[in-house]
């Protein structure tokens, strides 16, 4: 559906991946609104732990993500031996990022190696065409997406399921690290690995997910208080979460209203033909200092999905 290619903000000098979709996709109703969706949703993101969408633009044939680039690869392209030791740094990067985007209200639906993406040593969760932001009053959701083997069994069933198909999903994917085989429908008892982490990773694969636990239930748990105490990060960690209670009023604030006229200066300050990049060429310009926009081609194909975008409430008064 798209392609990436790396290339450099010449103004910044910096390195970003580009992700590249051909227009004519987006005739596809059910792929433009899941476009669009994802661009709503990712541009509002701002963690550590999340792969940052700089911005959007378009020209005739194509529309660009200007995105965060990260230099290590997926979490899927790594070789490296997980152990107790050296898992929780892993894992607790992306338990952070999920507990963000849920402080959010967003379920990203598709956690997984290939959507974790490494920077440097630190992990980010990328790709939210399977993401969906609830409204404030919605618990739960019930379309079937995600990735096979890291899908919840909620999610396959005929039931609503809320957040916590992440925290299965993160389950499988840290069971993986650990074992090089995904989860057996019987409990197996490693005994190379502490029991502590053994009884987490099995909560967070319980079936049933009234009785899962919720990101801020994994902080708690003993195996995880143990190692953040011993990498002295537990104080760290209570203060970040402070902070993203913050975030979650900042991420209303942008407006339908806001884009259209923002993407109006956008697109009298680019010409976008010359901005367009060829995917034959690694190097080319662009000002990443523009806030991402939903580009016109989706906007207008997909004017009828407004309403189920439950992502933002207008303000009285729009700020730029
Ligand atoms: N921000 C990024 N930094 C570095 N590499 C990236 C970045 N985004 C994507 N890539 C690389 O490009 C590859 C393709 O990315 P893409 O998002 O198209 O993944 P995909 O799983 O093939 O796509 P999709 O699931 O959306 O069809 C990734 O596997 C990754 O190696």
């Amino acid at each position: 559906m798209s392609q990436v290619v790396l290339v450099k903000d010449i103004m910044k000098n910096q390195l970003c991946a580009m992700k590249i979709i051909l227009k004519e996709l987006l005739e596809e109703p059910q792929f433009a609104f899941s476009m669009k969706r994802e661009i709503l949703i990712h541009m509002n993101l701002n963690h550590k732990n999340v792969v940052k969408l700089y911005e959007t633009f378009e020209d005739d044939t194509f529309l660009y993500l200007v995105l965060e680039y990260c230099n290590q690869g997926t979490l899927s392209s790594q070789k490296a031996m997980f152990v107790e030791n050296n898992i929780f740094d892993c894992f607790h990067q992306i338990l952070d990022g999920i507990d963000y985007l849920h402080n959010n209200n967003i379920i990203h639906r598709d956690i997984q190696p290939d959507n974790i993406l490494i920077d440097n040593g630190v992990y980010k969760i990328c790709d939210f065409g399977s993401a969906i932001q609830l409204n404030f009053d919605q618990l739960y959701t019930s379309e079937k997406l995600g990735s096979i083997g890291y899908v919840a069994p909620e999610m396959l069933s005929d039931q609503d399921y809320d957040h916590k198909v992440d925290v299965w999903s993160l389950g499988v994917v840290i069971y993986e690290l650990l074992h090089q085989q995904k989860p057996q429908q019987e409990v197996q008892v490693n005994e190379r690995l502490n029991e502590d982490l053994q009884i987490l990773l099995y909560a967070m694969l319980t079936k049933p997910f009234q009785q899962r636990p919720s990101c801020k239930q994994v902080y708690l748990c003993k195996w995880f208080k143990k190692m953040m105490k011993q990498l002295k990060l537990f104080n760290k960690y209570e203060h970040e979460q402070l902070k993203t209670k913050h975030l979650n009023k900042q991420i209303q604030i942008k407006t339908l209203q806001n884009w259209q006229a923002m993407l109006q200066i956008m697109f009298s300050c680019f010409d976008l033909k010359q901005a367009a990049v060829s995917q034959t060429s690694s190097l080319t310009q662009s000002d990443s200092t523009t806030a991402p926009m939903i580009p016109n081609s989706i906007q207008n194909s997909t004017d009828s999905l407004h309403d189920s975008i439950p992502i933002v409430e207008s303000p009285a008064n729009p700020q730029m």
